[in-house]
């Protein structure tokens, strides 16, 4: 998959893990920073990720800060993102069944790399269940 990921200090270093995870896994990453713990404003962050999911240049976004709140408001401010903050494996892949996200978020101040990694792989691997949830996300819009 092609996936576009950003982060602002808050959620530097564990971007960092989340890239190396990706790489692993062999996803297409764009890491469009922030490339050190320097203070920076996260919806510039989001910003980036949502335009690139909603151009069709990357299949899905990750986006961290510290408590994931930040850059999920900012996310889902841009229609037609459907930002999920998520910080067990349970909701991550529900906000892919039942609310088919396209951008996932969550803290650096909130959860460790462990967690992280093993949420970031259920909700890659989940997939939209459509039917009865398919008219209730069209309502967003
Ligand atoms: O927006 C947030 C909180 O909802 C993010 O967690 C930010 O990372 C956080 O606000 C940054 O805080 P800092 O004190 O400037 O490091």
């Amino acid at each position: 998959m092609k996936i576009i990921i950003g982060a602002d200090h808050g959620g530097f270093e564990l971007k960092q893990v989340v890239v190396g995870l990706l790489q692993r896994l062999e996803h297409d990453v764009d890491d469009i920073g922030c490339h050190s713990p320097e203070s920076v404003d996260y919806p510039d962050f989001a910003e980036t990720v949502c335009a690139a999911v909603l151009a069709g240049r990357a299949d899905c976004g990750i986006l961290i800060c510290g408590t994931g709140i930040g850059m999920s408001m900012a996310a889902n401010r841009y229609r037609g993102i459907r930002a999920a903050v998520c910080h067990d494996e349970y909701t991550a892949r529900l906000s892919r069944q039942h609310n088919n996200a396209n951008v996932l978020c969550f803290g650096a101040r909130v959860i460790g790399p462990g967690v992280a990694e093993g949420l970031v792989k259920t909700w890659l691997a989940a997939s939209f269940d459509g039917g009865r949830h398919q008219h209730r996300i069209a309502k967003f819009s």
